[in-house]
């Protein structure tokens, strides 16, 4: 599903209007006709106080028509007008006029001297920006959003919580709605999914509002949302009358010692995902521990007892998955490097790998074509060097994958797979997942897709959304503080199941914070 810009959605606007022949305010009225249904669904003519913050823009304008179907359907409101600007919208003042013909009266609040009094009981609809903002709010705005966000009542936004903006991350987080609750209109936009915005629209929901589909279908976007339509496409069938050599033979180097476990975890997800044969590559300390704990997998060890030192070996592999719990001493360096300028194959690079990349920058011009890179946050910022916000992270990540021809992989609780300039957000996953060795299993996974003959930037994607579906899977049996890597591994073959399973229902996405 694509992720569009707030100038992408101002222009499928007016290609709706023109090609359905309608009114933008018409468009308005559907926009409204589609919050009011969802809390008509749930409310069910609850004598509860909703309070209506509207804005003077279209957001606002939303927010009025709202408030009129919820008066005309008997529900006891309060209707405020945030009064930022004289700059009214057209279909803003359309629409203040239709209250006012069912005789409702807003209160046009211009300051912060006499805020209405809000318990905690009461439910509060957010309209007072939209994808409009384009500049911080003023100083009594703040005070209004911060009285809405102490209230502790449900706070339901509307498109947006107010105060984001759909391209930087705000300066002051005071000066934003805290929803519980977010829905937008027909797309999903960016900030849902960044950690530093992401925690302000909490739970989001899309309503349709029929916006223009041969605009929404031909025009490009820099973002996608992945979900299971989109890996789905790329699922290769087994076939019947394949063997283990169709599906290719994966090595995983790494592992030290106290830390060879990682590369189990690491091998032991790449045969679940289907790698026909699977190789670790450790040093002499780990023969035994990955002979026993994985039998269906074959052991090459280096010449050091501990640590690796010299990557040799005899097989004619389809692909390299190199760097957990491979340590950082000197002579791993050497031995890194020396492969990397000798090694021809696709590899994917995680962890002590992307650490000594980080310091020994000369390296990555070796990089073959396409690499995938997996880097946590800290490894991130070691690659890439720090950001200001979350939105300059994806720039500066986007400039490195360029000048390096690789597929960057930005681990989080919204994994962004980028490449090209493109940016793909992963939709699977829960908080139980930040735990030690989930991220070796990733890369055991991707490794053994491109094993497979899935192509790199498509294993990254389908890997990192089958790695969030099996933790999906697992958790609902373990619960979030019991969930391990092996469980996620255990629970891959779920994951691949439930890719031939129907969708359900609307999607809904909940943060850490509605669990
Ligand atoms: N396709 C859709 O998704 C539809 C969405 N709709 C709704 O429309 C809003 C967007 O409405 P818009 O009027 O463009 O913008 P806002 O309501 O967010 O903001 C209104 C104006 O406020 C000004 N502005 C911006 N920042 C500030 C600020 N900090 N202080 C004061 N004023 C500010 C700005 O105007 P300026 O000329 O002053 O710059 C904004 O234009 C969308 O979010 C949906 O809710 C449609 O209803 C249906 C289609
Ligand atoms: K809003």
């Amino acid at each position: 599903m694509k992720i569009f810009s707030a100038s992408q959605i101002y222009e499928a606007d007016n290609s709706t209007i023109k090609n359905q022949g309608i009114t933008s305010v018409e468009l308005m009225e559907r926009a409204a006709n589609q919050v009011f249904n969802w809390m008509h669904l749930r409310l069910q003519d609850t004598t509860v106080k909703i309070h209506l913050f509207c804005g003077i823009g279209n957001n606002g304008g939303d927010g009025l028509a709202v408030a009129r179907l919820l008066k005309q359907h008997g529900y006891n409101i309060g209707v405020y007008v945030v009064n930022y600007s004289d700059k009214r919208s057209q279909d803003f003042l359309i629409n203040l006029d239709r209250l006012k013909d069912i005789k409702v009266w807003p209160d046009f609040i211009s300051d912060a001297s006499d805020l209405p009094r809000i318990t905690p009981d009461d439910i509060l609809v957010d309209a007072i920006f939209g994808i409009g903002l384009n500049r911080p709010p003023a100083s009594w705005v703040v005070v209004l959003l911060q009285h809405m966000n102490r209230s502790r009542a449900f706070i339901l936004a509307i498109d947006v919580p107010s105060g984001l903006f759909l391209d930087k991350v705000p300066k002051d987080g005071k000066g934003i709605v805290c929803a519980n609750h977010t829905l937008t209109f027909q797309v999903p936009k960016l900030v849902f999914f960044l950690p530093q915005t992401g925690i302000y629209s909490n739970g989001w929901e899309l309503l349709d509002i029929g916006l223009d589909q041969e605009y929404l279908s031909k025009t490009e976007t820099d973002y996608e949302l992945t979900g299971k339509n989109e890996v789905l496409q790329w699922y290769r069938p087994r076939e019947k009358f394949s063997h283990k050599g169709t599906y290719g033979h994966a090595l995983l180097v790494g592992g030290s010692f106290g830390k060879i476990g990682a590369v189990l975890l690491a091998s032991r997800a790449c045969l679940y995902s289907g790698s026909g044969l699977v190789t670790a590559y450790v040093p002499k300390c780990g023969y035994l521990p990955v002979q026993t704990g994985l039998p269906e997998a074959m052991v090459i060890t280096d010449e050091g007892e501990e640590q690796i030192f010299h990557i040799f070996f005899d097989i004619d592999p389809s692909v390299i998955g190199i760097g957990v719990g491979m340590g950082t001493e000197n002579g791993t360096v050497k031995a890194f490097g020396e492969f990397l300028k000798n090694n021809k194959r696709p590899l994917v690079i995680d962890a002590d790998a992307l650490n000594i990349l980080s310091k020994n920058k000369g390296m990555l011009k070796d990089l073959p074509a396409k690499a995938v890179l997996t880097p946590h946050p800290k490894e991130l910022e070691r690659l890439i060097g720090i950001w200001k916000d979350d939105f300059d992270k994806l720039e500066k990540a986007k400039s490195f994958s360029k000048k390096f021809n690789c597929v960057l992989v930005i681990k989080g609780a919204n994994t962004v797979v980028l490449y090209n300039d493109k940016g793909y957000v992963n939709t699977t996953g829960n908080p139980g997942m930040a735990t030690g060795g989930s991220g070796d299993v990733l890369t055991g996974i991707i490794t053994g897709l491109i094993a497979q003959g899935y192509d790199s930037l498509q294993a990254a994607i389908f890997g990192v959304y089958l790695h969030g579906r099996a933790g999906d899977i697992a958790v609902e049996k373990t619960g979030y503080q019991a969930l391990t890597a092996t469980g996620i591994i255990d629970s891959l073959g779920g994951a691949f199941l439930d890719l031939f399973q129907v969708a359900e229902g609307p999607q809904v996405q909940r943060s850490d914070n509605d669990s």
